[in-house]
């Protein structure tokens, strides 16, 4: 799904309001009526809320979330904090629809008059949203500092208040929520680390603004969704067999790291490739061979040339190389082998990329629209002008992979893929309890064998991404977010995918 910037959202709210039968009152109203959907389902009508409300439509959300809790009989405080003279029209509306309620709405002047809540009642931040465009000051600053220091649950509507959609926020104070309830879909500092943090758990609620808008708007940014999985996965068919869905081949391993080869393998194994042939170091054999019986495993040796042990190159459709590899001569001679011997997009992983940052020369020779999977800590010894600023980095992951046409996938909390052609996708699965030794070796195991069953190589990244984060998700169901190892995410690899399937309309089920 696209993700709109701060003057398109506008854009799109003006032109759901002209195209469709709906004021934008009632598009407030819609906004807030999916709030109090989302707060009634997870908390129980004995819970009390102070909505802090500002005085354009972010505050306008609060007041109609507000008179819609007291409709159902919650305990509701409301204030308004008065950091300037004018309502915004429908916030207006929603002030006089309260206030004619017999609502107690309390407006806050000044510091002074915040009133310090009951700690097991529920804070809900609707001050400011996307009309957010300079960092806070006065009041609204007061409001900021006074609300992170309580104990309450703090829970943001649309955006943390002083957080802009998008653009920089250095320096801007912002509401630190625990949930954020933001409208349609993702905004893009929602989604970046330095600024996401404050968003804690994000849910994205649809308020069904105007689609054909949507789909015309021209960004570069997207999000990963259930319905863009939908058309890239291809369910498997009958009278087919393994060489109908490839032969995969991994290059990785070393004394020491084979944990991080046999994580990849047993990915590769269960993304559905035909065959999986490991390449690995003499000491590495016996393990894989035990770990995974259903791979095929071949010694590297020092001398060996790729060729004459795997055979022609044209034998395989997907190639990954990096987990556990080292950085030693002989991994960097394995690593110009790769590259020599096979001419189609692979995946490169792990030292392959610390390899790569020691001698950039071999950048150059990466087969176009190869897959290249950094950390943050990887992406700047790769590209030593990487900054530490969110956007400066993600300027500089799209002109890269622009320049050099790779798939350059940014792993982090909302891992971002950047494609050849400057769109950049954010994934929305994964979870914190993915942050842990060998989650990206099964992630490099999954895109190997994805690209081996044929799925063009940015299919392949979204699907593999997507499927990590989801098989990271259900994991961590199981396991929780702490207990989460990588291997548990090979495990729910197959859940995963069921998860898709089912997800599928009927007439999709069946890929001719
Ligand atoms: N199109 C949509 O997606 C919809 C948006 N709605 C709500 O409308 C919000 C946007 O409303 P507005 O455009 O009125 O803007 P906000 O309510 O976010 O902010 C109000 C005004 O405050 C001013 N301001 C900006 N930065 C400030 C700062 N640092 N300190 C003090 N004042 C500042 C600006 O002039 C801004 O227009 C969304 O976040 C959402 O909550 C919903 O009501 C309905 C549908
Ligand atoms: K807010």
């Amino acid at each position: 799904m696209k993700i709109l910037l701060t003057e398109q959202i506008r854009a799109a709210d003006a032109y759901t309001i002209a195209h469709e039968p709906i004021a934008s009152i009632d598009l407030m109203e819609r906004a807030a009526t999916a709030c109090v959907q989302w707060l009634t389902t997870h908390f129980a009508a004995n819970i009390g809320f102070q909505i802090y409300c500002g005085m354009g439509n972010n505050g306008g959300d609060g007041l109609a979330i507000a008179r819609l809790l007291l409709q159902r009989g919650y305990r509701v405080k409301c204030h308004l904090i008065a950091y300037r003279d004018a309502f915004s029209p429908d916030c207006e509306t929603n002030f006089t629809r309260l206030q004619s309620m017999g609502a107690d709405v309390q407006t806050i002047r000044e510091p002074n008059d915040f009133q310090t809540p009951s700690p097991d009642e529920v804070a809900i931040d609707a001050v400011l949203g996307t009309g957010t465009h300079r960092p806070a000051d006065g009041l609204v600053a007061a409001y900021i500092a006074w609300i992170n220091q309580l104990p309450n649950i703090r829970i943001a509507i649309d955006l943390p208040s002083g957080l802009p959609a998008d653009g920089p926020a250095a320096g801007f104070l912002t509401v630190e929520a625990h949930i954020t309830l933001t409208f349609e879909n993702y905004k893009l500092n929602l989604l970046l680390p330095h600024t996401g943090k404050y968003a804690g758990r994000v849910h994205v609620l649809p308020i069904g603004l105007n689609r054909s808008f949507w789909e015309a708007a021209d960004t570069p940014y997207h999000t990963i969704d259930e319905a863009l999985i939908q058309q890239i996965y291809r369910p498997r068919q009958p009278f087919t067999h393994k060489g109908s869905y490839g032969h995969a081949v991994l290059i990785c391993g070393s004394k020491g790291k084979m944990g991080a080869a046999v994580l990849a393998t047993g990915a590769c194994l269960r993304s559905g490739a035909g065959l999986t042939t490991i390449g690995v170091p003499p000491e590495g054999y016996a393990i894989l061979q035990t770990t995974h019986p259903e791979a095929l495993c071949t010694i590297l040796d020092p001398v060996c040339h790729l060729e004459d042990v795997l055979g022609p190159a044209s034998r395989y459709r997907g190639l990954g190389i990096g987990p556990g590899l080292g950085t030693s001569s002989l991994a960097l001679h394995h690593l110009h082998q790769a590259l020599d011997w096979y001419r189609n997009p692979m995946v490169l992983d792990a030292d392959a990329l610390n390899l790569i940052a020691q001698h950039p020369e071999l950048l150059t020779r990466i087969p176009p629209h190869s897959l290249l999977t950094p950390h943050p800590k990887e992406f700047e010894r790769l590209f030593s002008s990487a900054k530490s600023d969110d956007l400066e980095r993600l300027n500089l992951l799209r002109t890269k992979a622009r320049e050099l046409q790779l798939i350059l996938i940014l792993k982090d909390h909302h891992t971002c893929i950047a494609l050849p052609d400057g769109t950049c996708y954010f994934n929305t699965t994964g979870n914190p309890g993915m942050a842990t030794g060998g989650s990206g070796d099964v992630l490099t195991g999954l895109l190997t064998g994805l690209l081996a069953q044929g799925y063009e190589p940015w299919q392949a990244a979204l699907l593999g991404v997507y499927l990590h984060g989801l098989a990271g998700d259900l994991a961590a169901a199981a396991h929780s977010e702490e207990a989460l190892l990588a291997g548990d995410i090979i495990t729910h690899i197959g859940k995963a995918f069921q998860k898709i399937y089912q997800s599928l309309p009927p007439q999709k089920r069946y890929y001719l």
